[in-house]
């Protein structure tokens, strides 16, 4: 079905939880949401009564379809603001490697066999499907040099139904591999340039797609290129996305390299690479002196909490980005992540914040309707998404997943403990929704999100759905 392809209107009957601030949810028992024909939220009903009471209200819906949660409740679909399709199959392999020694032995012959289009297929339709199953809505993603490949990778993006960052990874330094390297900085630019093309093209109303500019890093480019991808960005009205001090060695590598400037930070901003649309990773050993820069230019951060703690990157300061009021958003980072969950990288999120709070104080712990925010609405305003998805209010478009959580009763105990063949999250029956919610973050994982919807249209299900 194309992304375009007009829906059935239809009623999401049931609990519904989402962020309405930084520090709160929403948590509503009786809710009902009305999607008209594009995906777009026309209505929320809250303490609602009966069904006909809400077709009887909104006419346009008397004929709609309805989908009811039952055990859960439905939650805004996450964005994944960082990750990198090509490295899934290296996902939990990083062995006892930090940033330079991982992108060298894992990361570059990982990225370089796809050049192979069957395998860049495999491995991308299974990545992406792969996300949808997690509940991961919308995703930033990396591809790598390759153009067929990356087109390929939006291709599926497009045929799956995922909203999608997609950028072709450019890399013109002499330190990436002579085997993965673009050959000069015009092929480089001519290469992403058609990649920009080929996906405005394949969505010229950007229903779902957007190329996103990808320098990989500083140390990956020249600072002609550097400055000729913003130009190119800007030109195209493009998205920009790269990492930024994420490890100490790069730190100190990016000083040896760019020696005339003061900072990473400074580097990028010389370019001219910092803009409202960049999507900064990482961002872990940023002075606060860099922190107001980023700010001051617009740019967003993508917090990868799992991927710092398993190539040993650091802590990011996220409660004092939070503070200043910079916009924070969750990445994957497959495969310095190893999951490619964001529901694991709320987790990941907190539990980093509380490893800082053990040498620093309360202050810095970030909380479970914190890194739900971020996400969600957080992750939407890292991709400049926040009026369309990342909650539900009217005007939105619904990109949701549904959440079913087991309960566990006496009848049910009684078949070998009750949990065979269902989720991690045993419910009990007294739970308060919101009880239910932070159960869900601490032990759910893709086997409770049965439905998930992007504009609407369903494009993950599993056999638990009853649609
Ligand atoms: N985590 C991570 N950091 C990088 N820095 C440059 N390339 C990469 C990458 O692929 N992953
Ligand atoms: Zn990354």
């Amino acid at each position: 079905m194309a992304a375009s392809a007009r829906i059935k209107p239809t009623i999401y009957l049931g609990a519904f939880v989402h962020s309405v601030a930084l520090k709160e949810l929403e948590l509503q028992e009786k809710g009902a949401i009305g999607v008209d024909d594009n995906g777009v939220i026309a209505f929320v009903e809250r303490d609602v009564q009966s069904i006909e009471d809400v077709r009887e209200k909104h006419a346009a819906f008397k004929e709609a379809d309805v989908v009811e949660v039952k055990d859960g409740f439905f939650f805004p679909g996450f964005i994944d603001t960082h990750t990198h399709a090509p490295q899934h199959p290296n996902t939990g392999l990083f062995g006892q490697t930090t940033l330079l020694s991982w992108l060298q032995t894992y990361t570059f012959p990982m990225e370089s066999s796809l050049s192979s289009l069957p395998l860049a297929r495999t491995v991308y339709t299974n990545f992406v499907s792969r996300t949808l199953s997690h509940g991961t809505t919308t995703c930033a993603y990396y591809a790598t040099i390759h153009v067929p490949a990356t087109n390929l990778l939006a291709d599926i993006c497009h045929s799956l139904g995922q909203r999608a960052l997609i950028g072709r990874v450019c890399m013109t330094s002499s330190l990436s591999p002579p085997t993965y390297r673009d050959a000069s900085e015009s092929s480089a630019l001519a290469d992403s340039l058609a990649s920009i093309q080929y996906i405005r093209t394949l969505d010229p109303s950007a229903i779902l797609l957007h190329p996103i500019v990808t320098p990989r890093f500083a140390p990956s480019c020249t600072a002609s290129t550097l400055s000729s991808l913003a130009s190119l960005a800007s030109s195209t009205h493009s998205h920009i996305q790269t990492h930024i001090s994420e490890n100490v060695s790069e730190v100190e590598l990016v000083r040896e390299l760019f020696p005339e400037c003061t900072s990473y930070t400074h580097v990028y901003d010389t370019a001219g690479l910092l803009t409202p649309r960049t999507i900064l990773a990482h961002a872990v050993h940023i002075s606060p002196a860099e922190r107001h820069i980023i700010r001051e230019r617009g740019a967003k951060i993508s917090h990868c909490p799992a991927s710092n703690t398993a190539l040993t990157s650091g802590c990011c300061a996220v409660r004092e980005m939070l503070d200043e009021g910079m916009t924070v958003g969750l990445g994957t980072d497959v495969s310095g992540g190893f999951s490619p969950s964001i529901l694991e990288e709320c987790r990941q999120a907190i539990w980093v914040s509380r490893f800082r709070a053990m040498g620093g104080g309360d202050r810095v712990k970030i909380s479970t309707e914190e890194a739900l925010y971020l996400a969600t609405r957080g992750g939407a305003a890292v991709c400049g998404f926040e009026e369309q998805v990342g909650g539900f209010e009217v005007g939105m478009l619904w990109d949701a997943q549904m959440v079913v959580l087991d309960v566990v009763d006496e009848e049910r105990v009684g078949e070998r403990g009750g949990f065979e063949g269902k989720g991690g999250v045993d419910v009990f029956g007294w739970e308060t929704l919101g009880e239910r919610v932070q159960k869900w973050v601490y032990s759910g994982d893709d086997r409770n999100t049965v439905a998930v919807w992007v504009r609407g249209r369903c494009v993950h299900r599993t056999g638990r759905f009853k649609g």
